[in-house]
């Protein structure tokens, strides 16, 4: 075996995990630097630049399906670009920092993030909207559906838990098109926890016991969306999405990039299908992963790397010391 590679020419799984992590922890470190300086695009701009160096030393022959853009808006990460050393065809969903605004601000929950499959198992999501739905583990299948009311989906979901609505926690974005369910959540007499920012973490806090959040719903970005539901593939959660158009011009953009009525419900393997590998660095804290912390010569990162096949969710916390530049993290 050489370079994360088997005899039977696929990549080692345990060595491929923490080479996962290793590219989110360059983008975190990058991005980390711009906390709270005002700047969202600089930061966005280190984390892609830090996420696209790192991924030159995975074994892998990878496509990005969910990156940065269009070729010819993004310079790198952008849909279609071949990333990796060589090795076996994946898919990969990217982003590199999910929260600019957050880590502009030094608001919680922002992260780097990735997610990886074998090729042709990601939803090719255009850049647009989409309508989420998703819960955790150990549910009756289909207890929440992205059609029912939210009041309907919050019974629902106490019964199976059994708990009352009340000791539910629904998360949603903070936005003034999630006023109307926000109110028939409080109606049905939920819990509710307003975000900024962070859709991917809000969604992935439900797959998380400890983390209070037991229902996320709303509208955000469907590439979050994606990554969303490749987490909570590896977590046991249940989501449910539906692309949100604004015009025509998204709708054939959709059309062009995947099969299928583009305004169809999407179930969780529709977003993200087959053996899923998802890893996440905080960039700033928040309840399931710390932000960078960093020192004169090095930084401290906290992650998480998870697998659906085995279902094993781990994390890392890594001491980088940057007076050994190994790859020009930092
Ligand atoms: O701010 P909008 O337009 O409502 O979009 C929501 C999307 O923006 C985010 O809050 C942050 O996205 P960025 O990292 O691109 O700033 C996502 O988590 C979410 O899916």
């Amino acid at each position: 075996m050489s370079g994360g590679m088997t005899e039977r020419g696929e990549v080692s799984d345990r060595n491929l995990a923490l080479e996962l992590v290793r590219v989110t922890e360059a983008a975190a470190l990058a991005a980390s630097r711009w906390m709270g300086r005002g700047r969202k695009n600089e930061a966005d701009g280190a984390a892609v630049e830090a996420m696209r160096r790192a991924f030159d030393y995975i074994p892998i022959d990878g496509t990005v399906v969910i990156g940065e853009g269009e070729m010819d808006e993004a310079p790198m990460l952008y849909i279609g670009e071949r990333v990796g050393i060589g090795g076996p065809r994946m898919d990969i969903a990217v982003d590199p920092l999910e929260g600019t605004t957050l880590t502009a601000k030094g608001g919680p929950n922002a992260l780097a993030v990735l997610a990886l499959a074998e090729a042709g198992n990601f939803l090719h999501a255009p850049d647009i909207y989409m309508d989420k739905i998703a819960v955790g583990g150990g549910l009756p299948d289909g207890v929440v559906d992205i059609d029912a009311p939210v009041g309907e989906n919050l019974r629902n979901l106490a019964r199976a838990r059994g708990r009352d609505v009340s000791d539910l926690v629904l998360c949603t974005l903070e936005r003034p098109r999630h006023a109307e369910m926000v109110a028939h959540a409080r109606e049905a007499g939920a819990r509710i926890m307003l975000i900024s920012d962070g859709d991917v973490a809000a969604a992935i806090a439900t797959g998380l016991p400890e983390s209070g959040v037991d229902i996320f719903v709303g509208i955000g970005g469907a590439p979050e969306g994606v990554l969303a539901a490749a987490a909570l593939r590896c977590l046991g959660g249940q989501m449910q999405a539906r692309l949100q158009f604004e015009n025509e011009e998204q709708i054939a953009r959709a059309r062009a990039m995947s099969e299928g009525d583009p305004a169809r419900k999407l179930g969780i393997t529709d977003l993200a299908r087959g053996d899923v590998m998802f890893a996440a660095t905080g960039v700033t804290g928040g309840p399931m992963l710390r932000g960078v912390r960093r020192f004169t010569a090095g930084a401290v990162t906290h992650s998480m790397v998870m697998r659906s096949k085995s279902g094993t969710v781990r994390y890392v916390e890594a001491h980088h010391n940057f007076s050994v530049k190994t790859w020009g993290v930092g």
